[in-house]
């Protein structure tokens, strides 16, 4: 894998659904090229199909067309099984929901990710919820953290095994404009200092202003602003 390679390339992607008999393109022709460390903020109406390239472009849903890169490396050309190590190894992944599992604490929440890989994660799982200001709820279950905590686990998680990459699909979407505030200042410092590539998808206007680009997924192609 070369890691001059810009880390992610999407190149002519295509994304039909078939419902019904009646065929959906939802993307139809999406080109990017995303550079180490930058932030790129999706946007574009309901519908458009911002998640969908998120997934596409995070190796979680097969395009119809085209190819995704991440370092020069194809993500769909290959069996799935090196499609899901390049996931666990090079990507991390917020969603709006959080997805915690609701039997784990924070601290093993945290560390999930690293043990499916076979590695032990305990002190790095420590150190990261401290850096999302949460070293005083280790132990405690989602049910028994705040949105916006629940969140900042997820970022946590989805940092543990040190991704290239870290994709958000409408981080904020849950919380109130002052706690999805917090936690998008926060994930920025944390992205920033690590200079690790991030592409968010979000409906918030005043938030895809905070990245390097922000594009618009309209008729299916990205759109730059
Ligand atoms: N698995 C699926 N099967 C069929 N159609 C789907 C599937 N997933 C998404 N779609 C359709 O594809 C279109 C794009 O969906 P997508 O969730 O990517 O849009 P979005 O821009 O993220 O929307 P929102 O902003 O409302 O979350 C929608 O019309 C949706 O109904």
């Amino acid at each position: 894998m070369s890691q001059t390679a810009a880390p992610l390339t999407a190149t002519d992607v295509h994304r039909t659904y078939h419902l019904g008999g009646h065929d959906l393109p939802v993307l139809r022709g999406v080109d990017l090229q995303v550079q180490a460390g930058e932030k790129i903020f999706l946007c574009g109406q309901s519908g458009s199909g911002k998640t969908t390239l998120l997934y596409v472009l995070g190796g979680l849903e097969k395009p119809t067309q085209g190819d995704v890169l991440v370092h020069g490396k194809s993500l769909y050309h290959g069996p799935a099984k090196a499609r899901a190590q390049m996931r666990n190894t090079t990507m991390g992944f917020v969603f709006q929901h959080y997805f915690l599992l609701p039997e784990l604490t924070a601290l093993e929440n945290v560390c999930l990710p690293a043990m499916i890989g076979g590695k032990k994660a305990e002190a790095r799982a420590r150190e990261l919820l401290d850096k999302v200001g949460l070293s005083k709820r280790l132990d405690h279950l989602p049910t028994e953290l705040s949105g916006g905590e629940q969140q900042r686990v997820a970022i946590a998680r989805a940092l543990i095994n040190d991704p290239g990459i870290l994709y958000a699909d409408e981080p904020t979407g849950n919380l109130d404009a002052s706690t999805g505030s917090g936690v998008i200042d926060m994930l920025l410092q944390i992205v920033n200092e690590a200079k690790k590539t991030l592409v968010v998808v979000t409906h918030d206007q005043v938030l895809a202003k905070r990245g390097d680009r922000r594009l618009i997924l309209k008729e299916g192609k990205l759109v730059e602003e």
